[in-house]
């Protein structure tokens, strides 16, 4: 299919700078399939990326966990995609539940931050996903589907997004979906893309899982055929991050 699997490590608001230095080192000791197999992107906070960047080995890159929505200036307290450029991270992630819930960030807006990433020469990892109320009501894909079409009205390319599906219900609660909970969305999402992108698009573009993953759930939801890899959170700061890299093998 040609889809490389990707795994994201959304290191959230964590870290000292010891602490990041520990994890990095166990990031470089690992074995991970070759970059021709997988993709590994790693999302420490700001503050971070630079001591990451500088010391992590050179086959995984860096994201910064959010970036402004246009052209940087009189904002304060944002970083702009100009400045992670100038800093040459080349990812970002945008859409993260816990902004778009905490910190009220719209489907517009996210598509917004999207665009002007994108323009800028970032890749971005765009998060999507239902809220536990949303599923139990039935109304996932529309959900899921209005985030989506938000960010396709305001982009012409999607070769340098990886779509994160990403239940809110599943994210640091120990409640993974099942791995036929994630497939059914991941379809749901790639036949939305078809209809709505194009068959190229939808055929090329990664959707991945995010939600609980860790190094024992993984391997069953690696399996399943649009899973293309993952955004993990917690786990990603712990050595199990390289067996759930490892599941790339299964593809
Ligand atoms: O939000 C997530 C990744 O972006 C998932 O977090 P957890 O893996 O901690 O559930």
């Amino acid at each position: 299919m040609g889809r490389k699997f990707f795994v994201g490590g959304n290191w959230k608001c964590n870290g000292t700078t010891e602490e990041v230095k520990k994890i990095v080192s166990v990031l470089n000791e690992g074995q991970v399939p070759s970059s021709d197999v997988v993709e590994v992107v790693v999302s420490p906070p700001f503050v971070f990326l630079g001591l990451v960047k500088s010391s992590l080995r050179p086959d995984f890159h860096v994201a910064a966990q959010n970036c402004w929505v246009k052209k940087g200036g009189a904002f304060t307290g944002e970083i702009s995609a100009e400045m992670l450029v100038n800093l040459d991270i080349p990812w970002v992630i945008l859409g993260h539940s816990e902004r778009r819930l905490i910190l009220n960030e719209s489907n517009e807006f996210v598509g917004d931050k999207v665009a002007y990433a994108l323009s800028q020469g970032l890749k971005v990892i765009a998060c999507v996903g239902e809220t536990l109320e949303q599923r139990e009501a039935g109304s996932t894909m529309d959900v899921v589907a209005a985030q989506t079409k938000a960010i396709a009205d305001r982009v012409s390319s999607w070769s340098n997004i990886v779509l994160a599906y990403e239940p809110v219900w599943a994210i640091g609660t120990g409640k993974v979906a099942t791995p036929v909970q994630a497939q059914e969305v991941h379809f749901e999402l790639r036949k939305w893309l078809f209809a709505n992108t194009s068959p190229e698009i939808a055929a090329a573009t990664r959707i991945i899982y995010g939600g609980s993953v860790n190094g024992a759930n993984c391997k069953e939801l690696a399996a399943q055929p649009d899973v293309d890899g993952f955004l993990v959170g917690g786990a990603s700061l712990k050595p199990e991050f390289i067996d759930i890299i490892k599941s790339a093998e299964l593809k």
